[in-house]
């Protein structure tokens, strides 16, 4: 195991995405043809953990994926980026993780997610990554392996001091309380917002109020993602924890797959290497981070390196 300590340890899903373009969407019992196919690397936990790796975060993966090509290959891709594969365990009782994905000329698509491996992720891997995971800077967790692993990873790190960020993705409504308890950061999109406090998440104002209704619920700060209008903000340390809006600067959008997770995985970043920074200047820089990787194609492809990015952002 590595020595030193890493800045942002992930503990989520990893899957393949399997993507055919086709003119349209078939029926059931169709065969068509689709005019390309790609396999990409995606899941929300590597996603974000990808993407701090590239801003320059010593990072660490807490996974499971299939004794399989796939899984092969995603452990070659965590390697590619600087991801340590210490804590990415092989499974011959399940496939990785993976999607199938179908998008027609119009742009939309019909996806079948099978999560596979990703559900056998548990408290055994837990406990081995338990060194590693108490003595981060930051640990991430999202929703696509067993809710009860990432609320166990959750409270782990939360007793040990670490800097939690829970980004409840895919959002299930009843979610665990203890989820807020144990959240330094809440971090969802407006669905999720709206889904978890059963309010209408439509402008700037009801992600506002949806905050407020998350805060009380226990966590010590809220953000809540709104696609090209940034994301608002709010900490329960405030008095009256007021929400801030803090807006994107305005950008050529080509794709959004994955802005989410590479606005969570640059903030992970920012917490780990700058403790000190205000969450709204964390934020700010977070969306620009993000606002890099809608003017790509693709998920992980589009996540921008340290390299590729201003040198006011580091
Ligand atoms: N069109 C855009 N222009 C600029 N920035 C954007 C745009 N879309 C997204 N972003 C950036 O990405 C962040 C996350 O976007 P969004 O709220 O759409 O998350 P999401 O719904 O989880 O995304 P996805 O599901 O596509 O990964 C935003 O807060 C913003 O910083």
């Amino acid at each position: 195991m590595t020595e030193e300590a890493f800045d942002v340890v992930v503990v989520g899903s990893c899957m393949t995405d399997l993507v055919s373009q086709a003119p349209r969407l078939p029926k059931a019992g169709e065969t068509i043809h689709g005019h390309k196919f790609f396999i990409g690397f995606g899941g929300k936990g590597a996603n974000q953990c990808i993407q701090a790796a590239r801003m320059g975060a010593k990072t660490a993966m807490v996974c499971k994926v299939g004794k399989d090509f796939f899984g092969e290959n995603y452990i070659q891709n965590f390697k590619d980026n600087g991801v340590s594969t210490d804590f990415v365990g092989q499974t011959a009782d399940s496939a990785t993780g993976a999607a199938s994905i179908i998008v027609n000329d119009a742009g939309e698509n019909a996806i079948v997610i099978v999560a596979g491996a990703n559900l056998l992720l548990g408290g055994e891997d837990l406990r081995r990554a338990l060194p590693a995971l108490s003595s981060a800077k930051v640990l991430v967790c999202q929703l696509e392996i067993s809710p009860d692993t990432s609320l166990q990873a959750l409270r782990q790190a939360h007793e040990n001091n670490v800097k939690t960020i829970f980004n409840p993705a895919p959002a299930i409504p009843d979610l665990d309380p203890d989820f807020y308890r144990a959240s330094d950061v809440f971090c969802c999109n407006e669905s999720e917002a709206e889904l978890l406090t059963g309010a209408a998440v439509a402008s700037i104002e009801d992600a506002g109020q949806a905050g407020q209704e998350l805060l009380r619920r226990g966590c010590s700060s809220v953000i809540i993602t709104l696609g090209s209008r940034g994301c608002v903000v709010l900490s329960a340390q405030e008095p009256s924890s007021p929400s801030h809006h803090v807006p994107t600067k305005p950008v050529t959008t080509v794709d959004t797959t994955g802005a989410g997770d590479s606005f969570i995985g640059a903030l992970a970043f920012y917490m780990a290497h700058f403790p000190t920074m205000s969450l709204e200047e964390m934020a700010r820089r977070a969306n620009q981070v993000a606002g890099v990787s809608v003017q790509t194609i693709g998920t992980q492809t589009s996540y921008p390196s340290k390299k590729d990015l201003p040198t006011d952002l580091f």
